[in-house]
Parts: structure tokens; sequence; C-alpha cells
């Protein structure tokens, strides 16, 4: 009875709060319970803190409000083990916080420290040559480790191609990339928390990869010994075909298994691989289980990753998912400046501002965008001024105010709130033609160089106080109204990318 409670209880919470705040803290809760208890399983202690401290009492709340008066009990665990608190749901009442006392666990366990006496760093397995194709699935041998493999082990390449640039240090920190950034440097200062797997999901170029480097380079610098492996999911598959066709596939899952830390790159391209997934799951769970640590990214909610075994994205729902979300305004405009001191180049504030401010998609492109004006500047011999930006940049800012014109965005607006785009220019003050209307006007100020009198004119000749208007209520309920601000953040996404 509790567990349909709960289930209930997230349907609201999944209205309330944004995508991202539900997927990372409420959707890896697990749960069970009867009628007078409630137990919410968190993944790791980092989760339990967040949730009791942040959504605990709106559970209670919810629970209550759905239970009329009746709510079980709720507990709040980490994995199996009760570390947390205990709370009575009580209508009305603040949250009495009871300590519960500990009982054995079962689930996750830390990852252990890096181990030394280990060869640096290796993009992936080389098998020798052999003939015949045999598939093990399962090698009863214990894993070993790459140094210790012997002479009729893999050659195994031992190349660095752990970017050395993407440090935490090099790593600009805002809004959108806050929790991740934390979740990584818990990961790199201090593996035994336990937060393994580290999902890191987003979009493109957003420093998902970034981000596992500077946790790899990070437990280099304190264990230069230790074996970091990198490499892309991609890869993964092309060694394991290989080492099939090698009749190596022992070798590989020894390799595999032998390293102190694996950092698998967008893991999207196992979907729809089965047997790549299979090898992968095998693998993982192995680490998982010698406490070693895996990092992984990909473009999307694991959940949400069409043709990936569910026995793996359940899994990776042990450890710590964290998105990473694109950088506002601001956090552009600091990236930008970082970027430029790295390259020791002297960039005016305004200038970085003004980039920041018409590229918008991702970091990657922020990046790029730079250093065409950088070497703009550097073969004229002039300093990096906004004209200069102008000239070196003309095609991709005219590729950027095609694509978000005011019609653009008055069609997508209208599109994404199933109304007509008449509707978005007429005169009718109906709720719900008159929010996306001033979602419109608020995007068109934020996104194009139309000044507040054009955008009215634009919106069937409308005064240029209501277009100031409508920004400024948006953005008031941008800070208030979680689905606003999702319509917001996704009409944005659509039209910068
Ligand atoms: N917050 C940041 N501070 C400094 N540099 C950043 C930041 N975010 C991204 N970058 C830079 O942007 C570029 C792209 O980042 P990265 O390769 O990590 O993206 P990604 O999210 O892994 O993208 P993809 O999914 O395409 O692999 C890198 O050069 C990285 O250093």
């Amino acid at each position: 009875m509790s567990v349909v409670l709960w289930q209930q209880c997230i349907d609201f919470l999944r209205d309330e709060l944004p995508s991202q705040e539900f997927n990372t803290w409420i959707r890896p809760l697990q749960v069970d319970g009867d009628q007078t208890e409630l137990r919410l399983y968190a993944p790791n202690r980092f989760v339990l803190d967040w949730v009791n401290d942040k959504y605990l009492n709106r559970v209670q709340e919810l629970l209550d409000d759905l239970s009329q008066g009746q709510a079980p009990l709720v507990s709040l665990l980490i994995g199996s083990r009760r570390v947390a608190s205990t709370v009575r749901a009580q209508a009305g009442a603040p949250a009495p916080v009871q300590s519960v006392a500990a009982s054995a666990d079962t689930v996750q366990t830390a990852s252990a420290p890096v181990t030394p006496r280990t060869q640096v760093i290796a993009q992936g397995f080389q098998p020798e040559q052999s003939q015949g194709v045999r598939i093990d699935e399962e090698d009863p041998r214990p894993p070993q480790r790459a140094d210790q493999a012997g002479p009729s082990s893999p050659v195994i390449k031992h190349t660095s191609y752990l970017n050395r640039s993407f440090t935490f240090e090099n790593f600009v920190e805002g809004k959108s990339n806050q929790l991740a950034r934390a979740a990584a440097w818990q990961v790199a200062d201090n593996p035994k928390h336990g937060y393994n797997p580290l999902f890191l999901y987003g979009g493109v170029g957003l420093g998902k990869t970034h981000l596992m480097h500077a946790v790899g380079n990070h437990l280099l610098k304190k264990n230069p010994a230790a074996k970091i492996v990198y490499l892309h999911s991609e890869r993964f598959v092309a060694d394991m075909v290989k080492a099939l066709q090698m009749n190596a596939i022992n070798d590989f899952k020894r390799y595999y298994r032998s390293v102190d830390a694996l950092l698998i790159d967008d893991i999207q391209f196992f979907a729809k691989k089965e047997r790549s997934q299979e090898e992968f799951f095998h693998t993982f769970n192995a680490l998982l289980e010698g406490g070693q640590q895996v990092i992984l990214t990909s473009d999307r909610y694991p959940k949400e990753i069409d043709g990936l075994e569910e026995r793996l994205k359940s899994r990776f729902g042990w450890g710590l998912t964290v998105a990473v979300e694109p950088p506002e305004l601001e956090t552009r405009v600091a990236i930008l400046m970082k970027k430029a001191e790295q390259s020791r180049v002297d960039l005016p504030h305004d200038a970085a501002f003004f980039i920041a401010q018409r590229i918008r998609s991702n970091v990657r492109e922020l990046e790029g965008a730079l250093k065409r004006v950088i070497a703009s500047a550097h073969f004229m011999g002039r300093d990096i001024t906004i004209e200069l930006i102008r000239e070196s940049l003309k095609d991709l800012l005219a590729l950027q105010d095609k694509l978000v014109s005011i019609d653009n965005i008055q069609r997508t607006v209208a599109e994404y709130y199933k109304i007509k785009v008449s509707d978005v220019l007429s005169k009718r003050r109906s709720r719900s033609v008159a929010r996306p209307r001033q979602v419109a006007m608020a995007l068109s100020k934020e996104l194009t160089n139309h000044s507040l009198p054009e955008i009215g004119d634009a919106f069937g000749g409308r005064d240029h106080t209501t277009v100031l208007h409508a920004t400024r209520k948006i953005a008031e309920l941008r800070e208030m109204d979680a689905d606003i601000r999702e319509d917001y953040k996704n009409l944005l996404r659509t039209l910068t990318t």
C-alpha cells in the first residue's frame, strides 16, 4: 500500500520539480514497504543527504495529503543499510527525526583506493595475433593486473590518452555544472565514498569528458602508478570484436578488469549492441565488486537510452547520476576568459560578453569561436575587439541570427504549446495564449538583437512596455514556477542547437 502511495507521490514530484532535479534525486530512489512503513533507498550518502535536506518535508506533505493523514512511517536508507533518519510523516507537523540503528548492508560498497604498482594509462586493449575464435562468456580465472599478466598477456600500449589539460583547475564552475563538478570532485578526492559508478549525462560539448578526465588526472596526481583507462565506448566495442576474432576474449576480460579506474565515454553507443553490453555488464560488475571506480558518460539519462538492457540501466543507478546542463551567460563569459588566459591572450571582458551572448549552443562551439577570433587577431596583428569578432565570426553570427529570428521563435513556441502562430500574434488574453506569447517575447529579447519596440512590432504591433513587462514576468516565473522554468529551458535548447 505504501508503495502505491509512493508512486502517486512521485507523480506529483515529477510535475513539481525540473526534470534534472527529479532525475538526479528522486528517480534513483528505490522503495519497499507495507501499510505502516515506507522505506526509500538512496544509492549513496550524497543522494540521501540531499533528499533528506531538500525533499523529505515535501514528501511527507504529499504522502499525508494522499493518505488523508494516514501516512506510513518513512525511512531513508542507503542501499539496505539504515544510516540516516526515520521520519514520521504527520500532517502539518514538522518532521521529527530519530536516529535508527545500523543494520547489515547488502548493496553499495565503497570503491577501493587506487592500488599502486601498475603501469600508467592505456587507452585500450591490444590483443596479440592468435588463431580461431572461441567465445568464453565467463572467465573462471581471477582477474590479473596488467603488469602481472605474464608473457602471454596482450600487448598493452602504455600511452597516455588522458587529456592532461582537462583538469579541475581548468574547469569553470557555474550553476549548470555545479553538481556534476561536485560529484566528480568527490570521486576524485575521496573514492571511498562509493559514488560508483559516477554517471554524467547531458548534451554535446558541455564538459562531460572534461570532468571525467579531471577525475582521472586527479587520481593520477595522487598516485602516479595508478592504472586509469579512458576510452570511448566505440573503442570498447571495437576491442571486443577484435578480441573475439583473435580468440583473445579472456585477455580482453582480464585487461579491463585489471584497471584501477575505467572511464567510458558516450555509452549511448552501446545501444543495440547486445554482445558488447553483455561483456560490459560483466566487466562493470567485476569492477564494482572489486571496488574499482567506474565513470560513464552519455548524452541522455541512462533510463532513456533506447536499446540498452534494463539490467545495465538499473545498475548505472547504483552510483550517482548527474546532469551537465548548457552553461548560462555568466558561465560562458567565465569559460571564454579562462580559455583566453590559458592561451595567454588578452580578451577584453566586453569582447568575451559579445561572443558569449551570441554563441549559446555549447562550450565546444564557444571554444571554436574563440580560437577563430584569436587566430584572426594573430594573423592581422590586431587586438581583439568587438569589431574584429564581427569580422572573424561573420558567417557564424549570420547563421545564429538566421536560426533565431523572431519568426522562428514564434513558430517554435506555438508548436511547443500546441497553439497557432496567429494566437501568439493576436490580442487574445486567455492564459493559454497569453503565457506562451510572453515566453516568446522573452525569448526574442534573449536570443535576438532586436530592440524592445522592434519585438513589440513583430508581435502584432504591441508597445515596447508590453515586451518589457513580459520579459520581467517570465524572469520572475522562471524562479518560482518549475513548469515555466522547464518550458523555457526546452525552448532555449530547441532554438539554439
Ligand atoms: N565548464 C567548463 N570549463 C572549461 N572548459 C569547458 C567546460 N565545459 C566544457 N569545456 C570545454 O569544452 C570542450 C568540450 O567539452 P567535452 O569534450 O568535455 O564535452 P562533452 O560533454 O564530453 O561532449 P560530447 O558528448 O560531445 O563528448 C572541451 O574542450 C572542454 O574543455
